[in-house]
């Protein structure tokens, strides 16, 4: 229940964009509206706005499968996936709104003796640095999620799995919104239907703020948080990013009694699955296999993954699809995401967290807000510069990244 539930008045305040602010987001995701939280909870920075073009938690935070977990191979991962799970597991009291986290385990299944060495390296590499991960026979597979089909007669057969109980889901779009509301009773605005079509710099090279459809908002700071659209954001700035933004799809199916108690990943056969707590099978794929800013991807994908689904799940296989989406996702090469200054003076950047950034909604938020905040990163994002691509001291988690990317 909320402390003090407010009835259905306003959630956050809509209102008219000020001449100024110190600091401007672009992007109203959970992770830009989250770094506007926190930039006002734990650094006292209030004079802010969050510029969104459409409207807040529209874009992929408000379209993905919500998988949450932590179980990536290098340290520079496992500390801001890790930093992320533990702010996930009390942020609903945090925000005063219900976010229904929900740790009911994610399974990664091994289809062949890759697969096996790829997961048990991730497995002890995570154990070291103290983050739950376990290796599971095949029985011991079925036993978690009984409606999987490891006979050895299966399409793909499946030789085990890593499970990190705690990892899960939780609901996106209140992730939103209760970052939403919280930052706007912090006295940050949130100024939705507003496009940012130009970034302004001073004679010095500086930012001095945003040109958007509602005029122009002077800024002492800029953080971009705009994920399939950060390359064409930071072009208004002269900064090029290593991003490929292609569309990932996904699908619900009709609602069905409580049948699949947690997450199952493949990347092998690149299908991923849970169940809603609406009971819709809430189901994955991979990304198309070219650029576009088109929020929909092709048929020849969901069909895929849907014969995966159904390989795996048979019992699935008459279960009806009721609606298909996507959404724009921003890759690196490395497959690890970019939170950085850049070459511009007060122009930081928050992307490339690809398919994989909703559970990294609360980590990153509050760290790019230190780093916004402080003009130096944490410890924990230390490593995920813009700079790393040119020095090739990259963070390749293209394994753990889970399915085809
Ligand atoms: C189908 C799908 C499934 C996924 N599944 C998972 C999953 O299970 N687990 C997981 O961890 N990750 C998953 N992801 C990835 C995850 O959704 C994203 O990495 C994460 O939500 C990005 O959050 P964000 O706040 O950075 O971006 P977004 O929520 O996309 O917010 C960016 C905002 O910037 C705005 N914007 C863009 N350009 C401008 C402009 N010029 N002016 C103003 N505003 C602008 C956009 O309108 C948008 O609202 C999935 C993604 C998709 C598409
Ligand atoms: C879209 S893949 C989901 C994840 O990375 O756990």
């Amino acid at each position: 229940a909320l402390r003090g539930h407010r009835g259905w008045e306003k959630q956050w305040t809509s209102p008219e964009p000020r001449a100024e602010y110190d600091v401007v987001i672009i992007g109203a995701g959970g992770h830009g509206l989250g770094a506007a939280y926190y930039l006002a909870k734990e650094h006292g920075i209030t004079n802010v706005a969050v510029i969104e073009k459409g409207w807040l938690g529209g874009g992929n935070t408000g379209r993905n499968t919500t998988i949450i977990r932590s179980n990536y191979l290098y340290e520079e991962s496992m500390h801001i996936y890790e930093h992320s799970m533990k702010l996930w597991e009390g942020l609903s009291q945090e925000l005063n709104y219900n976010v229904m986290y929900s740790p009911r385990g994610v399974m990664m299944l091994s289809h062949n003796i890759h697969d096996q060495q790829s997961f048990k390296r991730h497995i002890h590499a995570n154990r070291l640095y103290g983050i739950d991960n376990e290796w599971l026979t095949p029985e011991q597979a079925k036993a978690y999620c009984p409606p999987l089909d490891i006979s050895a007669s299966a399409r793909y057969p499946i030789n085990g799995a890593a499970l990190q109980r705690r990892g899960g889901t939780a609901r996106h779009d209140a992730v939103a919104w209760g970052y939403a509301r919280a930052a706007s009773d912090r006295g940050v605005h949130i100024i939705q239907n507003c496009e940012v079509t130009g970034i302004r710099r001073a004679p010095d090279g500086r930012v001095t703020g945003v040109e958007t459809t509602r005029g122009f908002i002077g800024a002492r700071k800029v953080g971009v948080s705009a994920a399939g659209h950060t390359t064409t954001i930071m072009k208004m700035a002269d900064v090029r990013v290593p991003l490929q933004s292609s569309p990932l799809q996904a699908l619900v199916s009709e609602p069905l009694k409580p049948i699949f108690p947690c997450v199952v990943m493949s990347n092998t056969v690149h299908a991923y699955i849970s169940q809603s707590d609406k009971g819709e099978l809430v189901i994955g794929a991979g990304t198309d296999q070219y650029n576009s800013y088109s929020q929909t991807g092709g048929l020849q994908i969901i069909t895929h993954t849907l014969d995966a689904i159904c390989e795996l799940f048979p019992m699935f296989r008459r279960v009806k699809m009721m609606r298909q989406w996507g959404g724009i996702v921003d890759n690196t090469p490395d497959r690890s995401a970019i939170q950085s200054k850049t070459p511009v003076p007060g122009l930081y950047v928050n992307c490339g967290w690809g398919t994989g950034g909703f559970k990294a909604t609360p980590g990153s938020a509050n760290l790019f807000a230190h780093l916004i905040a402080r003009d130096e990163p944490h410890k924990f994002n230390a490593g995920l510069t813009l700079e790393r691509f040119r020095s090739g001291r990259l963070i390749d988690e293209a394994a753990a990244a889970a399915v085809a990317h």
